[in-house]
């Protein structure tokens, strides 16, 4: 399943070279940093709303579709900054052997 990141990725960095009347990610590029970040709030905030309803309709579906566009707007932020899906799922593969209690805790003060 990571192929789909890594063509994803792959997609994006053909973009940069799209005019922005040709390709939504190229005119995402084009609209700058701010307004990516703008549409990843968009996106989370729809997530979190789809989550809510599937907790009370037992559906899914919604919350998967909204995922997957803030997965999406958020791999296209890294782009902009000239990072790739894989670094993503190397910090994750990274933590694989770390509780995520033992992380927080080392992180706190006694
Ligand atoms: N995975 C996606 C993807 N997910 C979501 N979206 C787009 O993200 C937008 C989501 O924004 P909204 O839901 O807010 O819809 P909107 O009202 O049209 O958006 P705005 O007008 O507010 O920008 C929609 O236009 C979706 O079509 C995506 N657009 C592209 N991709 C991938 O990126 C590739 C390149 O796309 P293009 O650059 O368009 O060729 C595609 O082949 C896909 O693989």
């Amino acid at each position: 399943m990571s192929n789909v990141l890594t063509n994803l990725g792959d997609i994006l960095e053909q973009r940069k070279q799209a005019a922005a009347d040709s390709s939504y990610v190229a005119s995402l590029y084009h609209k700058g940093l701010n307004k990516i970040l703008e549409k990843i709030g968009e996106e989370a905030t729809e997530t979190i709303i789809a989550a809510k309803d599937a907790e009370r309709s037992g559906d899914n579906s919604d919350v998967i579709y909204e995922t997957a566009d803030l997965w999406f707007h958020s791999l296209v932020a890294l782009a902009k900054l000239g990072e790739r899906p894989e670094a993503v799922l190397n910090e994750l593969a990274r933590r694989f052997n770390m509780s995520g209690l033992e992380e927080k805790a080392s992180r706190q003060p006694e």
